[in-house]
């Protein structure tokens, strides 16, 4: 179980997300939806160091995490996939999975027959791929290092639908080992038909979390989430 609670967090003396608390349990996939600006890149990229951390704390399992350290939380198991995909532009595709691989753990898929692009193209430099091709590549880095939470930003962009069909049933059979997954997605097809539970979030706060067969029967949450009024 990774638990979150009460994080402040934004940019120089500007708060964008606001005493957030999160549970995720072990086998959960849980989407995180809004319109845009509405703080969820700051809230993902806050547990990473990527932005200024006010408050809060980080736990998995009860056992205290270093919230906004990304090396501490990357040895604990914890991955995460920016909105910029977070590939190393000067190295190939197999030298990007070769770094990502933690030694104690092989995830239960196999990489390549999810990503079957990144077999044929294993000896080309990430700097040449397109969009789309970086986002399978940066995929692929954070089910090899998420061993405990694989956290991704902007899942689908630059995806072809089928491609982020395998990838979701991908992190699907990830997590049923154990893993919990948080996702951001900007539409709430793929998380309707993949995720455990959708989050809400407006102006920084979560203002929904509810299980997703309940969203399945009465989505008015979600349509109002994400009407521009
Ligand atoms: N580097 C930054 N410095 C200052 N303010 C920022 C910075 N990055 C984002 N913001 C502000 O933080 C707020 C939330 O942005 P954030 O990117 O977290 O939203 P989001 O919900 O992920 O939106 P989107 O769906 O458009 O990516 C916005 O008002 C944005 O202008």
């Amino acid at each position: 179980m990774l638990q979150l609670e009460h994080l402040t967090a934004g940019y120089g003396k500007t708060r964008i997300v606001d005493d957030i608390d999160l549970e995720i349990p072990a086998g959960e996939v849980v989407a995180l939806l809004g319109r845009n600006g509405m703080g969820k890149t700051t809230l993902l990229r806050s547990m990473f160091g990527l932005c200024d951390v006010f408050s809060g704390s980080l736990t998995i399992d009860r056992s205290p995490l270093p919230l906004g350290r990304p090396e501490g939380l990357a040895r604990h198991g914890l991955s995460f996939m920016p909105d910029d995909r977070g590939v190393f532009p000067n190295l190939t595709v197999e030298e990007n999975l070769r770094l990502a691989r933690r030694r104690s753990y092989t995830p239960p898929v196999d990489i390549y027959d999810v990503f079957p692009l990144l077999a044929e193209r294993s000896r080309q430099l990430a700097g040449q791929f397109s969009g789309g091709q970086k986002q399978q590549l940066g995929l692929a880095r954070a089910m090899l290092a998420g061993e405990r939470l694989i956290v991704v930003d902007e899942f689908s962009q630059g995806l072809q639908p089928s491609v982020a069909k395998e990838a979701l049933e991908a992190l699907r059979t990830i997590a049923a080992t154990g893993v919990s997954v948080l996702i951001v997605e900007q539409g709430p097809q793929l998380p309707l038909a993949y995720a455990d539970r959708i989050l809400g979030m407006v102006k920084g706060r979560l203002v929904f979390d509810e299980p997703v067969p309940k969203l399945r029967a009465d989505p008015e949450p979600l349509t109002n989430l994400l009407v521009v009024a």
